[in-house]
Formats: C-alpha cells, sequence, structure tokens
C-alpha cells in the first residue's frame, strides 16, 4: 500500500515521543501490525500518520491497555454520548432504566446476602466491594452505594461519567462509598485483578464487540467466589419485533438506534461464556417490561428480557472434568432469590 507520506513505519515507532507514564510503542504496536486505516496524527512535536486499529471513539494512548483488544463500539460511544445529559430524567429515554432498578437492586443484593453471615442493618452489603461495568449516569451505582457497598462505576464515555458524578454529588452519603472513572473494563483489568466481591454489567453486553473477551474480563476482576450479574435482550424474533420495530420504530420506548438485533445475546450462549471462563451459573430469570405501566415484572419467559447471576468458582474444574453429582447439584440450586420467586409466585 503506498502511504501518503514520506516516512516507513518503523520511522514512526523511532519517532514516537514517550512520556513517563506510559509507552506509546507498546500502544502503537497492535495498530501497526493488526490493521490498515490510515490516521493523521498532530501533536506539538510531530507530525505523522500510522496505521492502527482505533475501535475507541477517544485517544486510546492516553491511557494504560492492559489488553490490545478492546470491547467498545465507537458508534455505540456516539449513541450513548448524545443521551448523556438525559440520565436522570425519570419520564425521559432512560425511565425503563429507572424502573428496572425494582427488579435488579434487590436481585443483586438478595443474592450478594446470600454470601455474607452477619450484615448491618439499613447497610447490608457493606464491605462488599462492586464494580459497575457500564454504569452511564449511575442509575444503578447509587443505590447498591447506598446499601453500604463500596461501588466503582465505570463507563467508556467521559460524560456519562461527569453526568454520574454531578448527580452523586447531591448526595454525601455517597461521597466515600461510590468512585467514578471513564475508562473501558479493559483498561483496568490488571491493576484490579481479583478485587471485586460482585461485578455488575447491567444492560452492557447487548453493545459490546467482543463479548468473550468483556466476560473473561469481568472474571479477572472478580475475587474467587464473586458475583456477576448481567441483565440484557435475548436474541430472537420476539426480541426483534418488540424490542427494535416496537419499541425503537413505533412506540418510541427507546430512542431510535439504540439497539442492533445482531449484538443481542441468548442466554444459552451467554451461559456457554461464563462456563467457559470459570464462572458457574445459578440463575437465569426473565424480565418483561410493561410499556403501559412503565413497570418490569419478573418472568419464567426469558425470550425478551433476561437477568443473569454467576459465581467465579474458587477453583475452577478443567474443561471436560466433570465431579459425579455436581451436575446434578447445579441443576438444584439453580434456585431464584427468595425476593425473585416471591415475585415469580405472585
Ligand atoms: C418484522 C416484524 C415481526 C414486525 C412486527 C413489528 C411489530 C409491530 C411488533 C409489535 C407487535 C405488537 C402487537 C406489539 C404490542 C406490544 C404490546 C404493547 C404488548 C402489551 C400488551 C399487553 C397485554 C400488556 C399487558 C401488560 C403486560 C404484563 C405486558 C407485558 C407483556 C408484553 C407483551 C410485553 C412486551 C412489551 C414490550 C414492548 C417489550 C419490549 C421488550 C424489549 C426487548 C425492550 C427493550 C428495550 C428496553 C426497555 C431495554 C432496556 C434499555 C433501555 C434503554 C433506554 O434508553 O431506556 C437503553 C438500553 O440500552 C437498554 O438496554
Ligand atoms: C444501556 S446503558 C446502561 C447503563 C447502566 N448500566 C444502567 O443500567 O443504568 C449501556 C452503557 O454501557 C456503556 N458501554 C458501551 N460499551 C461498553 C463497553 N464495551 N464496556 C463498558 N461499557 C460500555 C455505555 O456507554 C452506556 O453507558
Ligand atoms: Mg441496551
Amino acid at each position: 500500500m503506498q502511504l501518503p507520506f514520506d516516512t516507513t513505519i518503523p520511522g514512526i515507532l523511532s519517532t514516537v515521543y514517550l512520556p513517563n507514564q506510559f509507552s506509546w510503542t507498546q500502544q502503537l504496536k497492535p495498530w501497526v501490525f493488526s490493521e490498515y486505516r490510515i490516521m493523521w496524527f498532530k501533536s506539538y512535536r510531530m507530525n505523522f500518520a500510522c496505521l492502527n486499529t482505533m475501535k475507541s471513539y477517544r485517544y486510546p494512548w492516553t491511557r494504560p491497555y492492559s489488553t490490545s483488544r478492546t470491547t467498545v463500539d465507537s458508534s455505540e460511544v456516539k449513541t450513548f454520548l448524545a443521551l448523556a445529559h438525559k440520565w436522570w430524567d425519570e419520564q425521559g429515554v432512560y425511565a425503563p432504566l429507572h424502573s428496572m432498578n425494582d427488579l435488579r437492586v434487590p436481585f443483586i443484593r438478595d443474592n450478594l446476602l446470600k454470601t455474607i453471615a452477619n450484615h448491618q442493618p439499613g447497610k447490608p452489603l457493606s464491605g462488599m466491594k462492586i464494580l459497575d461495568v457500564g454504569c452511564g449516569g449511575g442509575l444503578l451505582t447509587e443505590p447498591l452505594g447506598r446499601l453500604g457497598a463500596s461501588v466503582i462505576g465505570i463507563d467508556p464515555v467521559d460524560e456519562n461519567i461527569e453526568t454520574a458524578q454531578h448527580h452523586k454529588s447531591f448526595d454525601p452519603v455517597l461521597d466515600k462509598r461510590v468512585e467514578y472513572r471513564a475508562c473501558s473494563l479493559e483498561e483496568i483489568v490488571e491493576e484490579t485483578a481479583e478485587t471485586f466481591d460482585a461485578v455488575v454489567a447491567s444492560e452492557v453486553v447487548e453493545h459490546v464487540i467482543d463479548l468473550e473477551t468483556f466476560i473473561q474480563c469481568c472474571c479477572q476482576v472478580l475475587k474467587p467466589g464473586g458475583s456477576l450479574f448481567i441483565t440484557t435482550i435475548n436474541k430472537t424474533q420476539l426480541s426483534y419485533a418488540l424490542g427494535i420495530v416496537f419499541s425503537e420504530q413505533i412506540a418510541g420506548i427507546v430512542p431510535k438506534g439504540t439497539h442492533t438485533w445482531e449484538k443481542f445475546v441468548s442466554p444459552e450462549n451467554l451461559e456457554s461464556i461464563l462456563e467457559s471462563n470459570g464462572l458457574s451459573v445459578q440463575t437465569v430469570v426473565g424480565m418483561i417490561y410493561n410499556p403501559f405501566s412503565g413497570y418490569w415484572h419478573w418472568s419464567e419467559n426469558t425470550s425478551l428480557n433476561y437477568a443473569a447471576h454467576a459465581v467465579k468458582q474458587e477453583h475452577p474444574v478443567p474443561a471436560g472434568f466433570v465431579v459425579k453429582g455436581e451436575t446434578e447439584d447445579r441443576q438444584a440450586d439453580t434456585s431464584t432469590s427468595p425476593a425473585v420467586h416471591d415475585e415469580l409466585k405472585k
């Protein structure tokens, strides 16, 4: 390929300025050798072009990467960036996520409480470290902090984190319990390995590219025995009809272009990725949104939205090695939390 400038790729690498905090050469290598998009880069010190993968919307070389892969889709970033100031409008575009807290907060709380012997009244999740991946404006991060947990919310969209920070400042209780960072999960995976008692990714996995890397990173930052909570949308014909055609094109429940059906994830696919990463799936339960009332309900039907809870195995069993009786035990234990049971009985 003819490059429109008078230099060579090794020339670029050798002239790159290396600040103390991070290594640009390290950042440039995967771009140089993997893809063929040309990008012009101007700085005060140099003026050059490089080949890169640039999957991230903003400038990834300003942050240390722990993996050459990114799960961030630049078109998703644009979508969420445009709505970053709307997170806390309870009647606005994020209304379904506000009301989803009625289900997901108790789902997370009750499953975590199963693992705590004694808990403080009023602060049941006290002592727990939770990572809220793709926290957006902090709609779920804040209630988890109010339950006593130390929560770190991360999101690749700077403006989401600005909104989350601003909103957090209205409640002094959250000051020491909730922290936000504008970054992707893969950027913090090494520094936070085996740090968290729980990782939450609510309505996020249907927006990522490279789901396997995403789940791998979730698993890496969990302590052994820690819990991963995911809510997402199933990949069915019904989810196309109701989740995209009806919700986006007809009723305007969520803005047009919010979701891409191809990125929806079936529970079977998710379970298989979770299990192959050493996570044991405890619960998969359906969630149904009633567009008239604006409320969510638990359901045995997972054909639209669903929630999953998986636990990182303390000693992962090598693939193909099955301990006799374990499968039956696990199946018997795929019970939902008492709260979910109560809801399902209604
Ligand atoms: C090609 C083809 C097949 C076309 C057909 C298209 C078409 C017209 C389909 C519509 C068919 C139809 C008849 C629709 C009517 C649906 C309707 C109003 C049904 C309710 C009727 C009823 C009897 C209600 C009783 C009450 C009750 C319990 C109802 C629940 C039962 C039900 C049928 C529910 C479905 C309702 C519905 C529209 C669900 C949407 C499902 C879904 C996958 C939504 C995804 C959106 C979402 C809220 C996700 C969270 C989220 C939110 C946001 C955000 O911006 O807010 C962003 C995100 O990234 C998110 O992940
Ligand atoms: C539908 S919102 C959910 C926000 C929040 N979890 C909630 O439920 O209120 C999806 C969020 O995921 C973020 N996101 C998109 N791709 C991501 C990725 N690869 N890694 C982490 N977060 C991502 C978006 O910026 C957005 O804030
Ligand atoms: Mg979504």
